[in-house]
């Protein structure tokens, strides 16, 4: 994918100072060369929904991240109101029988570069989060979210089970009690929830307060050895990642077994009628 480079000035918290911007239609990478963190904002209107695109282009802005040597990253998004409304919905209702194979790889993919990331990564949730939204923040090691959202693992609603690595991240959050729960329920969290039960670390007032804030909890890494860092992190999430990388061709049959059955195409049939009566109204 062609991706076209330029230097911008962008005003901050601290000032406006120079940073290196790298776009693509639907993720944006600017790294700030006072902090040497990268921004990772998520553009695919009208929701981030996260269908084959998205993913392989978040997948190729992890990897470029890491790849410049940044400091950090800060995963967020362009709309005002939605971090991500989760997995496209379009990719799994009748789907063409190749591109799922590729959507569920993709995301596959994402799930593994994000992480596993070297990098410190921290989400500033400007938006509701629900389902896939949910798991790319709880992917990260800091949340910081915006108030009045909602956040969470929706998807019993929904008649569709979360796999077992969207679990392992939400329980690198919360407490096993806690998130077999709200997984059960399908529940949404609240902003004040979510703070509360600790499935978010801090809550800030504007998306420039929640960048902030996310830049200092990647700061706090400044006085360590990045290497040392890196390695304990990775030792921390070995055993979820290698999990999947071992079973991920059966994670994809699974998928591909339950998204075809006729009971959960006329789920996410019905789900997606409502959401666009909902959207109408
Ligand atoms: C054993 C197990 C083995 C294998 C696993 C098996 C199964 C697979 C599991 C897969 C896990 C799934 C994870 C997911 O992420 S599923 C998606 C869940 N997402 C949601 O439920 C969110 C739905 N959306 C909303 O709640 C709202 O849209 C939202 C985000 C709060 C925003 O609200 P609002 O600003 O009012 O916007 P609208 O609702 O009006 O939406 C605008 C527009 O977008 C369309 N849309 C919204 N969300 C989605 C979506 N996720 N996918 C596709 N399209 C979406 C909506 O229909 C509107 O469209 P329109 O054309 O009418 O403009």
């Amino acid at each position: 994918m062609m991706r076209s480079k330029l230097l911008s000035l962008v005003p901050c918290a601290t000032g406006p100072f120079r940073t290196m911007s790298t776009t693509t239609k639907l993720t944006t990478v600017e790294v700030n060369d006072k902090t040497g963190i990268a921004t990772l904002t998520m553009n695919r209107p009208p929701v981030n929904g996260l269908n084959l695109d998205l993913l392989r282009d978040l997948r190729q802005s992890i990897a470029e991240i890491e790849g410049n040597k940044s400091r950090g990253l800060i995963l967020t998004s362009s709309n005002p109101t939605i971090f991500s409304a989760g997995l496209d919905i379009m990719e799994m209702y009748k789907p063409d029988k190749e591109r799922v194979r590729a959507f569920w790889t993709a995301l596959q993919d994402a799930w593994l570069a994000l992480y596993g990331s070297s990098v410190p990564t921290a989400a500033a949730i400007n938006g509701h989060s629900p389902a896939g939204g949910c798991l790319l923040a709880t992917s990260c090691e800091y949340r910081v979210m915006l108030p009045k959202f909602t956040i969470g693992l929706n998807e019993t609603k929904l008649g569709i089970v979360a796999p077992m690595w969207f679990m392992s991240s939400f329980l690198s959050v919360l407490p096993r009690r806690e998130a077999e729960r709200a997984l059960n329920q399908g529940r949404m969290f609240t902003t004040d929830e979510a703070l509360q039960i600790g499935l978010v670390d801090e809550a800030a007032g504007t998306k420039e307060e929640a960048l902030e804030k996310c830049a200092q909890f990647i700061g706090t890494f400044a006085k360590v050895n990045p290497i040392a860092r890196a390695l304990t992190k990775q030792q921390f999430r070995a055993a979820e990642l290698e999990q999947l990388e071992s079973e991920r061709a059966q994670d994809l049959e699974k998928f591909l077994f339950f998204i075809n059955q006729p009971a959960v195409q006329k789920g996410l049939g019905i789900y997606l009628e409502s959401l666009k009566k909902k959207a109408k109204n």
